[in-house]
This record gives structure tokens, C-alpha cells and sequence, in this order.
């Protein structure tokens, strides 16, 4: 396999077998973490030195729509004696936004598109904000409601309940606001993080209406936003608090964790095909809930092991199948649906219908792909069952631009004793850039004994 950039990926990846996976993996900033620090540096009172902060396309658009709005922020390279850091220096407006005017190009991000949103809604001015096709297929009017009913002026120019969005300046009355939370948790990320811009006088509750989903990263956020100097009061997952008063401000230093997310590709291979494969970026003190896509792997008979700052995996012969709600971790989910290839049974992943609002509806081309594998698969609202094939067939994987696809089916390409011997054609693999523009290359460094 050639190694690959993001500038530079041709249409379609073939990836021949590959008989056993090893080595060590330094993995990009977390997505999650990269955009809300962001965000909150750009509210924040003061400069922010952001560390390894996630460079791909989720937050160039953050980065672009950040300058649009006027705040100044600055990118320069250190050097420490074994590793590049990216720098970043983001001037704090103290929750102010210069520009009250601006076009804002937010790609496919979630993490940039909703929290934004609440941002620009609160703070006021003349906004609009729109996206890939495929954004405007992406849910956000349970955000828009939440924010017109205490007084926003959030308006669709398309769809309703889907961006485009136009914000003009509305009349806040905010002590008391509620969201659904079985849509996506962004939307409760997005109004926590401008409480605090809310809550000037008098203290602003949000409550949750109905289920939350994806839960840990509403602890990311909290633990964010302490990290900024505001204190979220929280009652279960049902109600959250800012008392008036609190501002954001600057941590001085912040240094972004490696995306557990991203690690679950590499780890999964670990699992699968020898190891150890080992990532260095999360560990133990992640603040990332998809670390806890390893007891996943453990549930499957793979050997976990792990270090403050890294994550080691590797194989305990044949996978076992899993049976499990993945809720919690949705993206690091769709790893676990591939694994499930190499499992000596039928697995199910179940409370994952959120999938089908991401990137694409990812329960139908997961159920699509992985049956020209040869798997037997069971699709439903919200589950979906894996049944392994003797052999998995080579096949053309379409990856429907959804980076985490595109990951995911490389995957496939593992373990040449289980295959018929032929290539793997990952189309389209430059939609790694969402999140892992170097995605195809770091999985080569792990990849042995491939079959030419
Ligand atoms: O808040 C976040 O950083 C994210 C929340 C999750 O979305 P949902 O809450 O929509 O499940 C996750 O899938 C997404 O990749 C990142
Ligand atoms: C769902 C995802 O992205 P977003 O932040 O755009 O929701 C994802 O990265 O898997």
C-alpha cells in the first residue's frame, strides 16, 4: 500500500490482506475536545495556548468561521525533542464576537455547527450558517426550539429544522430553558456552554426533556468548561444550573488529548490480528468517553492494557461475539459493528439508532457494506446483529462520505487467513479528512506481512 495524504488520495484505496498488525500509533487531537476549547477560548477572557490541537476538517471550519467573526488567532509549530506541536493562540473576546456580520461554511461539523449556533444566537448579530449537502440533512430543531422559546430569532432558509440557519438579534429571556435529548447531545453541549453568556443576573437552568442520549460527552463539556473557570450544577442527567456571575476565563495553557475515537481503529486491529498495537494520546485520564470502547474489546476476549497516556491491545485468539447497548459510545460503536466480523458467533449492537442522523444514516451502509463481506446482517430502528461469514469476501466498500466508514472498512482488509486473498477497495478514502486526514497512512505503519 502507498502512504497517503489528505491532499493527495486518489479515488479508491486498495488494501491488500494484511496477516498481523503491530507497532505504535501517536494519534490526532480529539475532535470533541479540539472544537469546544476552541470555542471557549474565543469566549474566554484573555489568550489561550491551545496544544496539539486537531488539524482536519471538523476544525478548519471552527478555525475559518472563528476568523470570520473577527477573533484573532494565530497557529505556530514547537518543537520538543521527539515530537512537532502544532500551537495555536487564540485571543478571548470575553464573550463578545466582533464581526455582527458573517457567511459561516460549517462542512458536515456537529461540533462546530451547534454549538456555534447557540454562540451567534445569544450574542446577536446577522448570521448564517450552512454546510455539505449532507449537513442540511442533519438535524438541529431541537436546538433552534430550545433557543427561539427564551426569545432567539433562529430562522431556516431550507428545511425546517435543518440548517441553513439565518440568526438575527433576538430579545433573551432566559432563566429556564429545555431541550430534547434523544436527537444528539449537542444540542444540551450547545446550550451549556453559552449558559454562562445567559446568565448574567440571574442563574439559567437547562432541563433535558425525555431520554439523553451519547452522555459522556455532555461530561466532556462540563469538564471543559470548569477548565474555563464555570461551574455547571448538575441534578442527574435531567436538569443543569449556572449560577450568574461566572465568565470564562482563559486556563492559560491547554494541551488537546488524542481522540479516542480515532483509536479505536488501531486498537480493533490490535484485537484482531496479533499486536500489540499501541496508541499513545488517551489513556487512563481521558476525559473522552469512547476509552471505554476497550471493555468492548475485553467483552471479546481481546488483552487491554494501559498507562496514563496510552492504550496497548492485542489478540487472545478467535474474538468473541458481543451483545451490548452502545449508547454511550456511538462513533467508537461503528469500530466494534467490524469487529464483529472476526467473532466466532452473531453479535448485536443495540441503542444506536442516532447512527442514522451522522455523517450518512450509518446503520444502512454499515448493514449495506458489510454484507457484500458476505456477513449476515440484521438491521433495525435502532440495532443492528452481525453474523461473521466463514470467509470474508473481498469486496468494493463505498464509504459514503463518512470518514469514520472509511476507518472502519480498512479493518476489513486484516487477518489474510480469514480471506479469499484479494485486495480490499476502500472508494473514496479522502473522507478520512473529517476527523484523520492521515488516517491511511498510520494504518500502513502498523501493517505486516501483507499479501501482495
Ligand atoms: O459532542 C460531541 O463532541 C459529539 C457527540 C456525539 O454526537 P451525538 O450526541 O449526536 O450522538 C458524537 O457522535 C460526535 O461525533 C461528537
Ligand atoms: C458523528 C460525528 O461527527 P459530528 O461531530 O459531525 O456529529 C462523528 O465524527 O462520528
Amino acid at each position: 500500500m502507498t502512504q497517503h495524504t489528505a491532499k493527495h488520495y486518489p479515488q479508491h484505496i486498495d488494501l491488500h490482506p494484511v496477516m498481523h498488525v503491530q507497532g505504535t500509533v501517536r494519534l490526532p487531537g480529539s475532535k470533541s475536545i479540539s472544537n469546544r476549547i476552541l470555542l471557549l477560548a474565543a469566549l474566554a477572557k484573555g489568550e489561550t495556548k491551545i496544544i496539539d490541537l486537531l488539524a482536519s476538517d471538523d476544525t478548519l471550519v471552527m478555525l475559518g468561521a472563528l476568523r470570520a467573526l473577527g477573533v484573532d488567532w494565530r497557529q505556530e509549530e514547537q518543537k520538543d525533542p521527539h515530537t512537532l506541536h502544532q500551537v495555536h493562540h487564540v485571543k478571548g473576546c470575553g464573550g463578545e464576537l466582533p464581526n455582527k456580520k458573517a457567511d459561516l461554511f460549517m462542512g458536515n461539523a456537529g461540533t462546530a455547527i451547534r454549538p456555534l449556533t447557540a454562540a451567534l444566537a445569544v450574542i446577536g448579530g446577522d448570521y448564517t450558517l450552512h454546510g455539505v449537502a449532507r449537513m442540511h440533512e442533519r438535524p438541529i430543531g431541537d436546538l433552534v426550539d430550545a433557543l427561539n422559546e427564551v426569545g432567539a430569532h433562529i430562522s431556516y432558509t431550507g428545511q425546517p429544522g435543518f440548517p441553513p440557519l439565518h440568526i438575527r438579534s433576538g430579545q433573551f429571556k432566559a432563566e429556564r430553558l429545555s431541550v430534547r435529548g434523544n436527537v444528539s447531545s449537542q444540542f444540551l453541549t450547545a446550550l451549556l456552554m453559552v449558559a454562562p453568556l445567559m446568565a448574567r443576573e440571574h442563574a439559567v437552568s437547562i432541563d433535558v426533556v425525555g431520554e439523553l442520549i451519547s452522555k459522556p460527552y455532555i461530561e466532556i463539556t462540563l469538564n471543559l468548561m470548569r477548565r474555563f473557570g464555570v461551574q455547571v450544577e448538575q441534578d442527574g442527567w435531567q436538569s443543569f444550573t449556572v449560577q450568574p456571575g461566572q465568565q470564562y476565563q482563559s486556563p492559560g495553557t491547554i494541551h488537546v488529548e488524542g481522540d479516542a475515537s480515532s483509536a479505536s481503529y488501531f486498537l480493533a486491529a490490535g484485537a484482531i490480528a496479533g499486536g500489540p498495537v499501541r496508541v499513545e494520546g488517551v489513556g487512563r485520564d481521558s476525559i473522552q468517553g469512547d476509552v471505554r470502547f476497550v471493555a468492548a474489546l475485553e467483552l471479546m476476549g481481546a488483552t487491554i492494557s494501559m498507562g496514563d497516556n496510552w492504550i496497548e491491545a492485542s489478540s487472545n485468539g478467535k474474538l468473541k461475539p458481543i451483545d451490548a447497548d452502545f449508547n454511550h459510545i456511538p462513533d467508537a460503536a461503528m469500530t466494534i459493528a467490524i469487529a464483529a466480523l472476526y467473532a466466532d458467533g452473531t453479535s448485536t449492537l443495540r441503542n444506536i439508532a442516532s447512527w442514522r442522523v451522522k455523517e450518512t444514516d450509518r446503520i444502512a451502509a454499515m448493514a449495506t457494506e458489510l454484507r457484500k463481506l458476505g456477513a449476515e446482517v440484521e438491521e433495525g430502528a435502532d440495532y443492528l446483529r452481525v453474523t461473521p461469514p466463514a470467509v470474508i469476501a473481498a469486496a468494493t466498500i463505498d464509504t459514503y462520505d463518512d470518514h469514520r466508514m472509511a476507518m472502519c472498512f480498512s479493518l476489513a482488509s486484516l487477518d489474510g487467513a480469514a480471506r479469499r486473498g484479494n485486495t480490499m477497495r476502500i472508494n473514496d478514502p479522502k473522507c478520512v479528512a473529517k476527523t484523520f486526514p492521515d488516517y491511511f497512512a498510520a494504518f500502513a505503519g502498523i501493517a505486516h506481512d501483507q499479501l501482495i
